[in-house]
C-alpha cells in the first residue's frame, strides 16, 4: 500500500496492493491498523455507496457542519470520476485551495478527506459507482453545500458543457458568507 501526501495537509492519496490471479484480484479496501501506522486513526461509522448513471454527473460541492462533520475515505467501484476537495479551514495556509484526483476501478485509488474540507465529483464513465466510508453519520441538519462553480475556489472540473446537478446543488450557495466552521489547528 502507498500513502501519498499531497498539497493539501491532511489530504491523502492511497493506493491499496492489488494482488492479482487468474480469478481476478484481491484487494484490502481498508485496514485500520495499518493506516494507523501512517497517522491516520479514524473510527469510520457509516459506508455510502452511489452510483451515476451519466457520465458529467456532478456530485458536490458538499460537507456536514460541526457536530457532525465528516472524514471520508473515497474509492471507485465501477468507471471513473475526478475527485475533489477543497480546503474551507479558516486560517489554514491553503485555504479555498482545491484539488482533483482521478479515482477509476482501473487505478484502485482512494482519496483521503479530512474534516475541513468541500467534497465533490464528476464522473468520466458512464454507470459509474462511488464508495466511501464515513467518520460520522448522516445528519440531515447539518448537510451543507458550496456551488461547484463557485468563482472563489475556480475549480476546472474538466467539463465540455454544463453538468448534470441535483436541484440541491444548483440552488447551493457561494463559499464567501458561510459562516467559518471550521478552523485551521496547524
Ligand atoms: C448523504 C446521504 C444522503 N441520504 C439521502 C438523502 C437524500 O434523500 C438522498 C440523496 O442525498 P444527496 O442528494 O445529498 O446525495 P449526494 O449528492 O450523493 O450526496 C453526497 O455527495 C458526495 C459528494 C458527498 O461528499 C457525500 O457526503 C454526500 O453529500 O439520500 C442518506 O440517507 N444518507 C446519507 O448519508
Amino acid at each position: 500500500m502507498q500513502v501519498l501526501t499531497t498539497e493539501l495537509p491532511g489530504v491523502l492519496i492511497i493506493e491499496p496492493d492489488r494482488f492479482g490471479d487468474a480469478r481476478g484480484f484481491f484487494s484490502e479496501s481498508w485496514n485500520r491498523r495499518r493506516m494507523a501506522g501512517h497517522g491516520v486513526e479514524i473510527d469510520f461509522v457509516q459506508d455510502n455507496h452511489s452510483l451515476s448513471v451519466e457520465p458529467g454527473t456532478l456530485r458536490g460541492l458538499h460537507f456536514q457542519t460541526p457536530p457532525h462533520a465528516q472524514a471520508k475515505l473515497v474509492r471507485c467501484g465501477r468507471g471513473a470520476f475526478m475527485d475533489v476537495v477543497a480546503d474551507i479551514r479558516h486560517g489554514s495556509p491553503t485555504y479555498g485551495r482545491w484539488l482533483g484526483v482521478d479515482l477509476s476501478f482501473e487505478n484502485g485509488r482512494q482519496l483521503l478527506v479530512p474534516e475541513g474540507f468541500l467534497h465533490g465529483f464528476v464522473t468520466r464513465q458512464p454507470e459509474t459507482e462511488i464508495i466511501y466510508k464515513c467518520s460520522d453519520y448522516y445528519a440531515p441538519d447539518c448537510d451543507a453545500a458550496v456551488r461547484f462553480d463557485d468563482p472563489d475556489l475556480a475549480i476546472d472540473w474538466g467539463l465540455d458543457g454544463p453538468p448534470i446537478l441535483s436541484d440541491k446543488d444548483a440552488a447551493a450557495p457561494r463559499l464567501r458568507g458561510l459562516p467559518a466552521y471550521f478552523t485551521w489547528k496547524g
